[in-house]
């Protein structure tokens, strides 16, 4: 009989936890957040009401929102020494890691920096939330050579941000999509990014530790790091007539199609019909039909041949190009959105902690005894 324990590579299929905040039912692709369909939410509420929906269970009145976004409106502003820092970042650093290490600034400045409890906990969510688009646009500014722009407190969150980038705010169907596509990215049970804040947090450590370390999770290419390189693969593709021939040249390498694929779902991801619908929208305003027609073409196929479906960052991915921000802004723009999941998960561990510590099963070299260095040759 083998000693080998039953070991799941990956976690696949195993349940680490409860959570309250969200539910993936892959069996009809479908996704609330606190029992509310995700479709539901991107069609009948904005992007700031279910940051509220996340981190307190219910949906906001309209005092609450008041409130909420009061606050959020009153915490965007850098403080002058982290943007000379972020000004000081080497000019070759991704976006990503010059996000993880602001958040990690944040925490060091953070006026509550010792405290984890949970009122604690949510005010400091509250500084990432306001602060994280706000550190996001300035970065990208910066590699440009171009000035910050202070964040306006007189704009909704959206329209915050694409001012911070661009200087101006676009037209209501462009925000329109884009706070869709905050809603579709907030919340995902326990995908890597997310069980990462769950981990750092179970040790009683901090909301920034926390966020930092989701970080870095995000940033790898199998998770959101792959709304970049959609993007990076459908610019490799001239036009969509040689899509598919371009696509069954990769499958003779047997490489990775990014975007295509997901753990949980397997017939479907619940969140790329409203993405793709918002995506055609933005190819519409902006007249430039190709990355779908693309993207169309690479799905067929995939579903045909290899009966995979895409995810999220499929056509995420295209819909922030056309939106006009630069690729390697794209996952830093899923930060954005995640923080709310984030915190919550970090709220919701903080509330029923157990340190997390699984076990590992030893295939090293039997025991052995040390030769002291003279004799060793
Ligand atoms: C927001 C998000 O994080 S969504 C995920 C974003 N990530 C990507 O788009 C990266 C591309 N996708 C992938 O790498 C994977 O699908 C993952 C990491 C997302 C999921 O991985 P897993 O659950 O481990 O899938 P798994 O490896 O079991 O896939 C089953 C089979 O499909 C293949 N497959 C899965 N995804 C892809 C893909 N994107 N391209 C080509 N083949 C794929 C696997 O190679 C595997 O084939 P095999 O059985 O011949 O070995
Ligand atoms: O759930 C996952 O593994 C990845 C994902 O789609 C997400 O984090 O949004």
């Amino acid at each position: 009989m083998s000693d080998t324990p039953d070991i799941r590579k990956g976690l696949v299929g195993v349940y680490a936890d409860v959570s309250a905040v969200s539910k993936v039912m892959p069996e009809t692709n479908s996704l609330t957040y606190r029992g509310y369909p995700v479709q539901d939410l991107c069609e009948n509420a904005s992007f700031d009401e279910t940051a509220y929906l996340l981190w307190h269970g219910e949906l906001p009145t309209a005092g609450q929102l008041t409130a909420f976004r009061t606050q959020e409106k009153a915490n965007r502003a850098l403080s002058p020494t982290l943007l000379r820092v972020l000004a000081e970042f080497p000019k070759s650093a991704h976006p990503m890691d010059a996000l993880r290490t602001a958040v990690s600034f944040m925490g060091m400045e953070d006026p509550e920096a010792a405290d984890i409890s949970d009122a604690a906990q949510r005010r400091k969510a509250m500084r990432l939330l306001a602060k994280i688009p706000t550190a996001v646009a300035a970065t990208n500014r910066i590699s440009k050579g171009l000035a910050p722009i202070a964040p306006d407190q007189g704009l909704p969150f959206c329209e915050n941000f694409f001012h911070m980038v661009f200087g101006k705010v676009p037209a209501p169907e462009v925000i329109k999509a884009f706070d869709v596509s905050m809603i579709l990215y907030a919340e995902h049970t326990f995908n890597a990014s997310t069980y990462t804040a769950r981990l750092v947090t179970s040790s009683m450590s901090d909301m920034h530790s926390a966020i930092t370390a989701a970080i870095g999770s995000l940033k790898g290419p199998l998770h959101g790091g792959a709304n970049e390189a959609v993007m990076h693969m459908l610019k490799e593709i001239p036009s969509p007539d040689v899509a598919e021939a371009w696509l069954r040249e990769r499958f003779d390498h047997k490489a990775l199609v990014m975007g295509f694929g997901h753990r949980v779902y397997k017939t479907g991801d619940s969140r790329v019909p409203t993405m793709k619908k918002y995506a055609e929208v933005m190819a519409r305003v902006v007249g430039d039909e190709r990355w779908m027609k693309t993207s169309a073409v690479l799905a067929q196929v995939m579903l045909t041949e290899k009966n995979i479906h895409p995810n999220l960052d499929f056509p995420a991915g295209p819909a922030y190009y056309l939106m006009g921000f630069d690729i390697p802004m794209f996952t830093p723009i899923f930060v954005c959105s995640r923080i709310t999941g984030w915190a919550a998960h970090v709220l919701e561990q903080g509330a029923d902690n157990r340190l997390i510590r699984p076990l590992s099963h030893y295939t090293g070299v039997t025991e052995r005894a040390v030769v002291p260095l003279a004799s060793r040759g």
